[in-house]
């Protein structure tokens, strides 16, 4: 699997700031959005364009667009907290959604939302999640995407652990990963060593439903 980790100084200053246990949740979020924006322009280098002819107030020129933008897909909550960066970038693009959140016991991911397109066979996709632990939940996301046809898969996540690195890059599935950081480890609660703590928490505040206990 093809692993891009992004460790430029702006990103690394971005994922500083969402590291440190003082930040507040506004100062979080905004590093979030801000390191998405990166991680998104870095996974979008390779997307095909197409000519667009234009005048500029001088003469007329060639332009380019966006063949296909992808579809976005954040998986919620944490995922959430990286749409509109993204957006920023890829304008056009369309959303679709997963929900899932780990049962903190097993560490199983527990889906409880799936919105997205029967037919993904000519579609590249953007799944975005800030946070690949175990792999558990990405894979899931993955599974639903392929089985609707996508061949061009990028999971765009800013920390990593090499297990989840590890559990992608075993799954025969069509991905490649845009990351910040490959980080040490996990802990027995299954959290990203040194990691950031959880990520939804950190973005909206404690979980109230209780999808994960099922
Ligand atoms: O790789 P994994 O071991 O599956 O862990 C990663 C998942 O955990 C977090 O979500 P969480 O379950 O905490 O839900 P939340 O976003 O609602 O907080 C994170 O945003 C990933 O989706
Ligand atoms: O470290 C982790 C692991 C899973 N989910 C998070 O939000 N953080
Ligand atoms: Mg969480």
């Amino acid at each position: 699997m093809d692993v891009t980790v992004i460790d430029h100084p702006l990103a690394l200053s971005r994922l500083t700031t969402m590291r440190d246990e003082r930040s507040s949740n506004a100062q979080f979020r905004a590093a979030l959005k801000e390191l998405a924006q990166m991680l998104v322009y870095e996974a979008a280098r390779d997307l095909p364009l197409e000519d667009l002819p234009i005048n500029t107030p001088l003469v007329p020129t060639t332009g380019y667009r966006l063949l296909q933008p992808p579809l976005l897909v954040p998986v919620i909550r944490a995922g959430l907290g990286m749409v509109d960066a993204a957006m920023s970038m890829i304008p056009d693009a369309q959303v679709g959604f997963v929900g899932m959140a780990r049962n903190e016991e097993t560490h199983q991911p527990v889906p409880y939302l799936e919105a997205l397109p029967d037919d993904l066979s000519d579609q590249t996709v953007f799944v975005i999640d800030p946070m690949l632990a175990t792999g558990g939940s990405m894979l899931h996301t993955l599974r639903l995407i392929a089985d609707r046809g996508a061949r061009d898969i990028t999971a765009i996540c800013m920390v990593s652990a090499p297990r989840g690195v590890q559990a992608l890059a075993e799954s025969g599935l069509p991905v490649r990963l845009v990351t910040a950081a490959v980080d040490d480890g996990l802990n027995e609660d299954a959290y990203i060593v040194p990691g950031l703590g959880d990520a939804g928490d950190r973005l909206y505040g404690p979980r109230y439903n209780d999808a994960s206990a099922q």
